[in-house]
């Protein structure tokens, strides 16, 4: 699939929910995430991280300003073909996971590609070649209530990856694991990330945030800085009271053409799930039938 240079553009984005009083949850944001690239975001509770991701992940459009997703402008989208977009170039990584707990490792990670239109054996080869990589090709038939949380996270980086989308956002993906395995899911990340894969990941984990090349820190909304970190490259050491795994410098906001935003502005408002009808690889609930069917189709092969 032909690519351009940059996985993400956003473009002075600005997203308003209009209540009694508007809500400037954007307030003119400009950022690329290049191709390869991992990025963490960071900020307090209502600084924007969500709204951001909905953005980047073509759930949501914004108010004012440009979201640029693989080339193509999401603002200029329709419904369906945003959906479409975000079900070929975004992978999903949630804290709680969101399996279908009634399909086995390996049908869950199969799934996004029934939607693309795959054939079965293939959707079946890929998952199985992305469980190995994610160490769980021995797993392949759990159910995720059968698996750990750490093994559970690795199905739902394998499914997030399956498409081979231009982007995986992740949200908080080890908030729900003990320190040891978020250590070895971190570690995973890191392998996918070297192995070209672009990333961004939202934590309230300055630990966490520290495996990025470079963290965002939202504040009101806006891009308050940009920090650039040392990329050893080495696996991360379980946090210890202030101690991240890498070693970190500050750096200038708007290196490598980002751009702190935020100067105000008028915009109209809308409710952010609104037209959201599911990651593209997340869309668990709504597609339960047709995956199910695809546990049908695949039994005994
Ligand atoms: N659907 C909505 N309607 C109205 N206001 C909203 C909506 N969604 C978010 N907001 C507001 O937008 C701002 C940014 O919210 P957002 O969820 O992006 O923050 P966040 O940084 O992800 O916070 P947290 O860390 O608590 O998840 C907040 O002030 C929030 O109250």
């Amino acid at each position: 699939m032909a690519r351009s240079g940059t996985a993400v553009v956003l473009e002075d984005v600005r997203k308003t929910y209009e209540l009694a009083e508007p809500v400037h949850a954007l307030d003119g944001v400009t950022l690329e995430v290049s191709r390869g690239s991992y990025t963490a975001i960071m900020g307090p509770s209502g600084s924007g991280k969500s709204t951001l991701m909905n953005l980047v992940g073509c759930l949501d459009t914004p108010t004012e300003g440009r979201v640029v997703v693989d080339g193509q402008d999401v603002t200029t989208l329709d419904g369906r073909e945003r959906t479409d977009l975000r079900g070929t170039q975004v992978g999903f990584v949630f804290q709680t996971f969101n399996l279908m707990p009634r399909l086995t490792a390996l049908e869950n990670v199969a799934l996004p590609q029934l939607f693309q239109g795959v054939g079965r054996g293939e959707r079946r080869e890929r998952a199985r070649e992305l469980l190995e990589r994610v160490g769980l090709a021995d797993r392949a038939d759990h159910l995720p209530s059968e698996l750990s949380g750490g093994q559970r996270q690795r199905v739902a980086l394998a499914r997030a990856l399956v498409n081979e989308p231009a982007i995986v956002l992740a949200d908080e993906p080890s908030g729900n694991l003990d320190t040891e395995t978020e250590a070895d899911v971190l570690d995973l990340f890191a392998e996918f990330h070297d192995a070209g894969t672009t990333l961004v990941v939202v934590t309230h984990e300055r630990h966490v945030a520290e495996r990025a090349e470079r963290i965002v820190h939202l504040l009101d909304g806006t891009i308050e800085r940009i920090e650039k970190l040392e990329s050893t490259g080495e696996p991360t050491s379980p946090p210890g009271p202030g101690v991240g795994p890498r070693s970190s410098r500050d750096a200038d906001a708007g290196a490598d053409g980002e751009t702190p935003g935020g100067d105000g502005g008028d915009r109209g408002g809308d409710d952010p799930t609104s037209d959201a009808d599911g990651p593209g690889t997340a869309s668990d609930d709504r597609d339960a039938d047709s995956s199910t069917t695809d546990r049908d189709d695949d039994g005994g092969n």
